[in-house]
């Protein structure tokens, strides 16, 4: 029998893809889309989690890249319409892939989630026309500790699939990712 959830290491170590099996038939399909006791498998306090959000973006929105100062915020994150690319960079000071780049392709179909711990840059596009984004985070929302890093930063050289529509205001200003990572290490 296939596993309700598989637990998928990434090339980051923390940064962890959770994949439900989909049962499907003629009505559509179920997925689970929360089990705590995969989550504890993969050494994750389910009961941190604080806040659960839900964006949609239209074809070609990109929103990132987000991370927090202080002490960071994890996110579990999944795409419960539509598509996504999303976009996890590991800005942990003193980790061994600092500044390593994973992306992950989020969907409606495969329903996987990622886990994104404290101390990574997130962004994703949205790659079809209604997108819906929804991500529990463990920490409550706190704008005073927002941190933007420009979306088209050249070192980092995000790989956006699709022609990019709509990006916020606060995304096209932030900064470059050289100045970021320098002042993590300051
Ligand atoms: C994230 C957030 C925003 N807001 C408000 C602030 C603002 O008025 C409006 C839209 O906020 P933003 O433009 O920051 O939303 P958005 O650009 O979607 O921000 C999100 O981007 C993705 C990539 C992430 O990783 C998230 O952590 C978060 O930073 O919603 C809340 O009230 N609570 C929240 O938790």
């Amino acid at each position: 029998m296939l596993p309700i959830m598989e637990i998928i290491e990434t090339s980051i170590a923390g940064l962890i893809m959770f994949r439900p099996t989909p049962h499907r038939d003629e009505r559509g399909y179920f997925a689970r889309s929360l089990d705590v006791n995969y989550l504890r498998q993969a050494g994750i306090d389910p009961a941190g989690f604080v806040q659960e959000n839900q964006s949609r973006s239209y074809q070609g929105v990109i929103r990132g890249l987000h991370g927090r100062s202080g002490g960071g915020e994890a996110k579990l994150v999944r795409c419960a319409h539509g598509a996504v690319l999303d976009i996890a960079i590991d800005a942990r000071p003193g980790s061994p892939t600092f500044g390593k780049m994973e992306t992950f392709l989020l969907d409606d179909q495969v329903c996987t989630q990622v886990y994104i711990p404290r101390g990574f840059l997130h962004g994703y596009q949205a790659l079809t026309s209604v997108t819906d984004f929804i991500y529990r985070i463990d920490d409550f929302y706190g704008p005073d500790e927002d941190v933007t890093v420009n979306y088209l930063d050249p070192d980092l050289a995000v790989p956006w699939p699709a022609p990019i529509t709509v990006v916020s205001e606060r995304d096209r200003a932030a900064g470059s990712w050289a100045d970021y990572s320098a002042s993590l290490t300051l």
